[in-house]
């Protein structure tokens, strides 16, 4: 059984990917933001004229930096995705992952669409592992059209807006597809929707063991595993 992980473990593993085993966080990110547009893929296939709508949802953190990854690979995979960033972080890092969005023809925008029902998808990228609740008020209107949409949610590494032990408030968003990233949180114990996938597939196996995640098996080359 994979193990889910208190937001301090999650914390400790990812301050060790970065300081002991040296990845940068540009790397990671890019594994994590493809294994998302390919989890993406395979629960919501582009259809025609269907799913290819994609609004994707972008907080200030590394979630808000994967969710960017997430949609320039959602454009090579044949959506049309725009990117709502309205809180961005003055890095290099952040700075070219917007310029290749709109270079490669992803809108970037700090205006929140007025009607989500307008999306065919729409991916969760506000907050990851470092959420501490209460939303502040700057994220509260997007969290609450995330929550009055009909259209299938895609919530990148924890539905943004839970506290990522806790469960979920009872006006919480609800996605249809969670993607996690290195090993669950805990408060995916609590994931009602169709699909769960386990993505970012970068951990090693010396990583793995020593804080017993017990992940299951990437098939062949996926970067993408169903739980
Ligand atoms: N090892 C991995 O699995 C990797 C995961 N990645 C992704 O990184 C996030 C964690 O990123 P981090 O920068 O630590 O934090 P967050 O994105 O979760 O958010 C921090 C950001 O949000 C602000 N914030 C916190 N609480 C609130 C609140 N209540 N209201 C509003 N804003 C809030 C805070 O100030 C920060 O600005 C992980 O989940 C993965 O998605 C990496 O990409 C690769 C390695
Ligand atoms: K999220």
């Amino acid at each position: 059984m994979v193990k889910y992980l208190k937001q301090d473990e999650a914390i400790n593993i990812d301050q060790e990917l970065f300081n002991v085993y040296k990845f940068s966080v540009d790397q990671l990110m890019e594994l994590a933001g493809l294994s998302c547009a390919t989890a993406v893929y395979k629960c919501f296939p582009p259809n025609g004229n269907q799913n290819n709508k994609v609004l994707v949802l972008c907080g200030p953190g590394n979630n808000g930096g994967d969710g960017l990854v997430c949609a320039r690979h959602m454009k090579l995979f044949g959506y049309l995705p725009e990117v709502y960033y309205p809180v961005r972080t003055d890095k290099a890092l952040y700075h070219n992952l917007v310029h290749q969005c709109v270079l490669s023809g992803v809108p970037v925008s700090d205006v929140l669409p007025e009607n989500l029902n307008t999306y065919d998808i729409l991916v969760d990228a506000l907050f990851g592992f470092s959420f501490k609740p209460p939303v502040r008020p700057k994220f509260v209107s997007a969290i609450d059209a995330l929550n009055a949409t009909n259209k299938p949610i895609c919530s990148i590494d924890v539905p943004s807006g839970w506290s990522i032990e806790g469960v979920p408030e009872s006006n919480g968003i609800s996605p249809e597809l969670l993607i996690s990233l290195t090993a669950p949180k805990e408060c995916a114990k609590n994931f009602k929707g169709k699909y769960h996938y386990l993505g970012g597939r970068f951990v090693p196996k010396e990583l793995e063991e020593k804080y017993k995640l017990q992940l299951p098996p990437f098939p062949g080359t996926e970067c993408c595993v169903k739980l």
